[in-house]
């Protein structure tokens, strides 16, 4: 790293308190193999071969076990510290060689010689050793240390119990195994017990030994939980409600004579049909037969990578995201191992398999009866997990009821509770299981989002661009002042089909909603769902559209502005100088007020949230002041930028006198927006504008260098003398 940014970042570290982690290599032409770390006392060696590992005891260590000697490491290119000072330096994990001294290969610099404390690692997290201590120290850094809990829960489904084609199926033995296996994972897995599905038409469909397989574990039922699947492993994405109930309801009459024990109210779809995407038929179904408030599903947002599955609650129903350990139906032998035996040794001894129980806090995990016959591989999945998970960390394994694993999944992530719709047509898994209605060659979805802010000339904008001979716009909703208000808004509970259903094919399928800009959700929600859309944002004077909201809320009578009876009123009340007198309820209602007028104009603010998610190579400025003045011209380099054919919108949209803005020219005639846009009212004195100038200043001229920074045209009523 350069001095200059080494220095900067020290700077940045030291002042804020902010620890660094970082990952050191070997030169690969460095001749010394000692050298002095630059600024510090500490040493490191490079090049050099590790055999033994062991992990220190240190208040870093939480989730690594210390103390436990690692073997066969065998691995050469570590950099690897010497640490002559105890107070400085605390060792994370250590080399074990002959030699005598002692060399580290992770270690903590408490920030005593400058200030910043430092976790330095000689290895990246390909060693598995590395990555469990670079999980400690990514909460340490990140401050989760002492709320970090130990505890992770464990749930193993074993789905299908009675699906299986005749020679693949669980023999009475296999049951006795089960019960066996479920009493050990109990020593490692505090109150273990399997959950099993069951589509109930499939009992005893193999053949005389799997059948008396199937009795037995029915006659052993209570020492498990069963949860339903459909009575003939139905995909539920291709049936509605009443066929749907007639099913579960049947599966339900079965369990009650074979007397299983279903509770919990939790229920698992064969093949994730309809839990996501969702199938809202199937949500009812489930509500009224069983009902149902927990699930788990593999394919939300999707299916891969499997680290970044996630939970969402739909019609009161918690999905949780289901882990897969590498067993499938066709899992029988040793030898059958999806990628070779060696592939899931090294999953589950430090692989991705013990990972994603120690990342996440509850881990559901997919199985098959078949996986419990033959070489009964789950068994000893498991078996090899759990006591490589005691071995290696400090981790409390525990089973709890989904419902109990739910609550708590949903406190820890509490801001996942809402579903985040993506296109189901652009991922190959869920185009197999949308419902019939939702057609993927037909559907229509944005590709151009008019996001606001509000009051800058959106619905002109709107209005002109649809002149464009290949430019279609969202047919509107009458109960959201036409607008759909979408992402982030009542709206998205209503789901994709609901939203696809008001855009019709186009070049450009635009949708506006004003409401957009200055929500928080909005961003997120739309980069889900339509990721690859341009997204365009209207600069307009922030003090003019403050004003203009105000006069909004006037024209609508709104009590409270009609109260304060001046925007001054309320950025006074908004500043705490609220007239001596004023009622608590009316300056509570002008701050409200203030709020929405000032919000939307604080462009750098909601701008660095839409830059999260989409490039800025995808977001389009329009200058409002320009479009109001010379509407035609910003269409005519706006469609360039949207790479369409060039249209004389001149011809199509001139200015109106009485109106006092442009309109749109229809048979000849003027044809201009309805008297909510474009309204008359007195203009906004010196003395309000120079205050609103104020309070956006610094807000202005952060946009003013964002846009000279990005190579974007400055508009004129932001250009700063
Ligand atoms: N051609 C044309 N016709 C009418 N109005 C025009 C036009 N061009 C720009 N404007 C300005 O648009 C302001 C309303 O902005 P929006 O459409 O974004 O408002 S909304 O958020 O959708 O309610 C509206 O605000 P007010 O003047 O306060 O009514 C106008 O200033």
């Amino acid at each position: 790293m350069p001095k200059w940014n080494k220095q900067t970042l020290d700077e940045y570290c030291y002042v804020y308190h902010v620890p660094i982690i970082s990952f050191i290599g070997s030169k690969s032409g460095d001749r010394y193999q000692r050298i002095q770390v630059k600024g510090s006392s500490l040493h490191l060696w490079q090049h050099q071969t590790v055999d033994r590992l062991l992990v220190e005891k240190s208040s870093l260590n939480k989730v690594a076990k210390a103390g436990v000697e690692r073997r066969g490491v065998s691995s050469n290119q570590w950099v690897l510290f010497e640490n002559d000072d105890s107070t400085k330096f605390e060792p994370l994990l250590s080399v074990l060689s002959d030699e005598k001294s002692k060399l580290f290969a992770a270690i903590w610099d408490k920030g005593q010689e400058d200030g910043v404390q430092r976790v330095l690692f000689g290895h990246n997290i390909t060693d598995w050793t590395v990555k469990l201590i670079f999980y400690d120290t990514l909460n340490w850094a990140l401050g989760n240390s002492s709320s970090f809990s130990l505890e992770r829960f464990v749930e193993i489904d074993i789905d299908d119990i009675f699906v299986g084609a005749q020679g693949t199926r669980i023999v009475e033995e296999d049951v006795r195994a089960l019960l066996r296996c479920q009493n050990e994972f109990r020593k490692y897995v505090q109150n273990f017990t399997f959950m099993l599905g069951f589509s109930g038409s499939y009992f005893r469909n193999g053949d005389s030994d799997e059948d008396r397989g199937d009795e037995y574990l029915v006659e052993m039922a209570s020492n498990f939980l069963w949860f339903p699947h459909m009575w003939r492993h139905n995909h539920a994405h291709e049936h509605n409600f009443t066929y749907l109930e007639a099913i579960m309801s049947q599966n339900k009459l079965f369990a009650e004579s074979m007397k299983l024990p279903v509770k919990h109210g939790y229920a698992i779809a064969p093949q994730h049909d309809g839990v996501f995407p969702v199938h809202e038929e199937m949500y009812k179904a489930w509500k009224k037969v069983w009902n149902v408030s927990v699930t788990a599903t593999e394919e939300y947002p999707h299916f891969k990578p499997p680290s970044e599955r996630r939970g969402f609650i739909y019609k009161n129903v918690s999905v949780l995201p289901r882990q897969t350990c590498g067993l499938y139906t066709h899992t029988q032998f040793f030898d059958d191992y999806p990628d070779g035996f060696d592939k899931v040794i090294s999953s589950l001894r430090g692989g991705d398999l013990f990972f994603t129980i120690v990342t996440n806090p509850v881990s559901i995990f997919m199985t098959h009866q078949q996986n419990y016959a033959h070489d009964r591989l789950a068994i000893y999945t498991f078996e090899n997990l759990f006591r490589f998970v005691r071995c290696w960390t400090n981790l409390r394994l525990r089973w709890q009821d989904p419902l109990a694993s739910a609550k708590e999944y949903f406190r820890l992530f509490s801001g996942e509770k809402f579903p985040i719709w993506t296109d189901p047509c652009t991922d190959s898994r869920h185009r197999t299981i949308v419902p019939p209605t939702f057609n993927c060659s037909a559907r229509v979805l944005p590709n151009l989002l008019i996001v606001g802010p509000q009051k800058t000339g959106t619905t002109a904008l709107s209005s002109f661009l649809t002149l464009h001979p290949d430019v279609s716009q969202n047919s509107p909703d009458p109960r959201s002042f036409e607008e759909l208000q979408f992402f982030g808004g009542s709206n998205y509970e209503n789901g994709i089909e609901w939203y696809s259903r008001h855009f019709r094919h186009s070049i450009v399928v635009f949708e506006k909603s004003a409401t957009y800009f200055d929500n928080p959700n909005a961003p997120k929600q739309a980069a889900a769902l339509v990721p690859n859309t341009k997204v365009l944002i209207v600069l307009y004077d922030p003090a003019k559209r403050a004003y203009s909201w105000f006069q909004h809320l006037i024209a609508h009578n709104d009590s409270g502005a009609l109260s304060a009876g001046s925007l001054d009123v309320i950025l006074d009340a908004n500043e705490g100088f609220a007239e001596e007198g004023t009622s608590l309820k009316n300056v509570e209602a002008w701050k409200k007020i203030a709020r929405r007028c000032l919000s939307g104009g604080r462009y750098t603010q909601h701008l660095e949230r839409w830059l999260q998610f989409f490039p800025l190579s995808q977001i389009v400025f329009l200058d409002g002041e320009k479009f109001l003045e010379k509407p035609a011209e910003v269409l005519h380099e706006l469609v360039e930028k949207l790479d369409l054919p060039a249209f004389d919108f001149a011809n199509y949209i001139k200015f109106s006198k009485s109106k006092g803005f442009h309109c749109r020219v229809v048979q000849n005639k003027l044809k201009c927006l309805g008297k909510g846009k474009g309204r008359s009212y007195a203009p906004m004195s010196e003395a309000t504008r120079m205050r609103l100038g104020k309070h956006f200043s610094l807000h202005n001229s952060a946009l003013h260098k964002f846009l000279r920074r990005s190579g974007e045209p400055v508009p004129k009523w932001l250009k700063i003398d």
